[in-house]
Order: C-alpha cells, then sequence, then structure tokens
C-alpha cells in the first residue's frame, strides 16, 4: 500500500478546534484543552495502519478473537510545546513508551538548539510518532527525525497541528520516508520565522509563560 506523505486532516471538528486555537483570545487553559482535541484528532489518522495481532479474548457469553497491537510505540514528544500532545496519545495508546526530546530555537537565528536527550542504545520501538503543535522552519523536526535515525528507528511519523509550506517542502526533502499528518498547512513564514496566520508561540501558549 502506498501512502501519501503528508496528510491535511480535513474534517470539520478539526476546523472548528483549529479556529479556536488561533484566536488571539483564547487563553492557556482553553489552548491546552483544544491542543488535546486535536492531538487525538490527528492521532486517530495517524495510527489507521499500524499493524494488529489477533488475541481471543472470554465475553460474559463466549470467546471471541480480538486484536491487540502488532507493534511497539514510542511517543517522542519536543519540548516544550509536545508536551501538550502526550496525554491524549497515551490515552489512545496506553502501553506506548514516552521518549522526550528537548530543543528549542534559538531567537536570534531561529535554529534548534538541543538540551534534553536520554534515548538508550538499544532502539526500544518500532514505530516513532513524533509530536510538536508547530513545524515552522522545519529545523526541531528535522533535528529530531535525525536523532531518531541515528538510534535506528525504522518508522518515523511527525504529528503538528500546524505546519508550514516552507516547513513541509524541508522535510520531505531531509525526510521523506517520514509521514506528516497535520491539521493544516499554512503559506508562509514572517522575518521571525513564525508561521503566518499560525497562533503565535505554541509552547508560551501552553505553559502560560508568554510575557508582554
Ligand atoms: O520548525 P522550527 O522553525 O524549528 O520551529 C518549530 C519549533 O518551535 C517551537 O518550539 P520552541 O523553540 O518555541 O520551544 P518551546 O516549545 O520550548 O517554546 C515549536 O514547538 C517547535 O518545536
Ligand atoms: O509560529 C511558530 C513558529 C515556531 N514556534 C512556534 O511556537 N510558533
Ligand atoms: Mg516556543
Amino acid at each position: 500500500m502506498s501512502h501519501p506523505p503528508v496528510c491535511a486532516v480535513d474534517h470539520p471538528l478539526v476546523a472548528l478546534h483549529l479556529s479556536q486555537l488561533r484566536d488571539k483570545a483564547t487563553p492557556p487553559p482553553e489552548f491546552r484543552l483544544l491542543v488535546r482535541r486535536l492531538a487525538m484528532l490527528l492521532a486517530y489518522e495517524a495510527t489507521r495502519d499500524l499493524a494488529t495481532a489477533p488475541v481471543t479474548i472470554e465475553t460474559p457469553l463466549t470467546s471471541t478473537e480480538g486484536k491487540k497491537l502488532g507493534e511497539t510505540i514510542g511517543i517522542v514528544p519536543i519540548l516544550r510545546a509536545g508536551l501538550a500532545m502526550v496525554d491524549p496519545l497515551i490515552d489512545l495508546i496506553p502501553d506506548a513508551q514516552v521518549w522526550h526530546l528537548g530543543l528549542y530555537r534559538d531567537e536570534e537565528t531561529a535554529q534548534p538548539v538541543e538540551y534534553y536527550s536520554k534515548l538508550p542504545d538499544r532502539r526500544p520501538v518500532d514505530v516513532a510518532m513524533v509530536v510538536d503543535p508547530m513545524l515552522a522552519t522545519g529545523g526541531s523536526a528535522v533535528a529530531a527525525l535525525d536523532t531518531l535515525k541515528r538510534w535506528g528507528v525504522k518508522r518515523t511519523m511527525l504529528l503538528s497541528i500546524i505546519a508550514s509550506q516552507p516547513g513541509v517542502d524541508r522535510l520531505r526533502e531531509e525526510h521523506p520516508e517520514t509521514r506528516l499528518f497535520v491539521c493544516c498547512i499554512d503559506p508562509e513564514l514572517n522575518d521571525q520565522q513564525y508561521i503566518v496566520p499560525g497562533l503565535g508561540d505554541a509552547g508560551d501558549r501552553v505553559f502560560n509563560t508568554l510575557v508582554s
């Protein structure tokens, strides 16, 4: 089966929650809830092709065949903003492992700076689901995927709420094998490399650290 490399989830619920998320009047508690809902909707699409294995279960009435996951999943949040997408994903995939990567964008250069990574030597997962609400220049996602590739993960996907077109192009160029799931692709970046129209700084809006 061949998959489209980029899936922009076209759904009325995505559209309405995304509109509220973009609104500058949306306060952090509601922002977090909206990120949670959108992460679940993205995860529903992204997990469509996960392998399953048969399992026999007993209902109160009889034996029947059910399913269990047939591969191991790692959820990889890019700190900080990616943390807001972890809980909704482990609600849906309770056995998933969570591996944190700390990256921030240098404010002057917009280049990613790694400040936390504690992956073990032995790669323990079949599929890595990288989560970060924003794919702007693509620098942070490319750095995270470089790390996961060195770690030996064969199948990677990235779930982002908003991507920029330049970020999508860069990801396709540098990690063509990574499947990308987004709620929306915005056309451009501004001079500070923020996504336009975007939603501003996702990490600051999640963690209420926007200082004006
Ligand atoms: O595609 P890029 O140009 O690399 O930009 C996207 C990155 O920027 C944001 O994180 P930020 O650096 O603001 O860190 P934070 O989550 O701690 O706020 C966002 O959550 C991504 O990680
Ligand atoms: O628009 C952007 C770009 C980078 N990081 C964000 O949080 N927002
Ligand atoms: Mg930020």
